[in-house]
């Protein structure tokens, strides 16, 4: 069964482990390169992923000054990869600047251009941590909508969200503007270190285009299985 909405995270830490978690899962079409793994490998693991014909969310979660991030995004956006992260804190000049880059490095290369897209509030802050740890004054909802609100108005075409605000972003940013939602959680999975979550049902349900998904299927004992749970789960939903 596949799920064109679900992204896998392929978090783990070198190259014979993502393939081997790659060619386990061989119905996921749409896997998330991130930190971890993209420092360990670079771009081999892009050609691989291309090669198998799969869709890339490579997720660097930039957040630099606007000359920096401008300059990564336009080399990021050279692999032909589907969609690229920025940190929305990373400022509107930033956002200009990176949303710009983005088309330049890919018209360059010659491929389609990544869907940029912006953090709002890691899914893994609390209410608490964002009011005592970061001293940001706002209510939780409200800073993820002024910093999703302000990455549409900068160009960039979609946020990253919990899935606890992904209803207002929808009625507030439109249908048009990408959603997507990490920390969701199965009732069956753990939470891990994720403060926000929903069930996947529920975020698909709330307005989010894609749901990223790592530990609840990469960490359990049989990948497929749970894979195919979560499929299942909101294709009768
Ligand atoms: O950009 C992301 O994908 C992301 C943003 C965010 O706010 N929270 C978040 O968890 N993620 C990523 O989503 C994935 C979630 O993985 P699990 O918690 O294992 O399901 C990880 O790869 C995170 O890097």
């Amino acid at each position: 069964m596949t799920n064109d909405k679900i992204i896998v995270a392929l978090d783990v830490p070198d190259l014979e482990s993502a393939i081997a978690l790659v060619d386990k899962l061989e119905s996921v079409s749409f896997w998330k390169v991130g930190l971890e793994l993209f420092t360990s490998t670079g771009p081999r693991i892009l050609e691989i992923l291309k090669s198998r014909q799969k869709r890339i969310f490579l997720d660097l979660k930039f957040h630099d000054i606007p000359n920096t991030v401008a300059g990564a995004c336009r080399s990021a956006a050279r692999y032909g990869v589907d969609l690229l992260t920025i940190h929305a804190t990373s400022g509107r000049d930033a956002l200009n600047a990176a949303t710009q880059a983005a088309q330049e490095g890919a018209t360059q290369a010659g491929v389609k251009p990544p869907k940029l897209i912006a953090i709002t509030l890691l899914t893994s802050i609390s209410t608490r941590q964002l009011a005592f740890d970061l001293k940001i004054p706002l209510e939780l909802p409200e800073f993820a909508l002024e910093m999703a609100l302000m990455a549409k108005e900068s160009g960039l075409d979609g946020a990253v969200c919990s899935p606890q605000e992904v209803s207002q972003l929808r009625q507030n940013c439109g249908d048009e503007f990408l959603l997507v939602c990490p920390g969701v959680r199965p009732t069956w999975a753990e939470k891990g270190d994720q403060k926000r979550s929903l069930t996947p049902s529920q975020a698909i349900q709330a307005g989010a285009n894609y749901l990223v998904i790592g530990r609840p299927i990469t960490a359990a004992a049989e990948p497929e299985l749970a894979w195919k749970r979560i499929s299942e789960e909101l294709t009768t939903k």
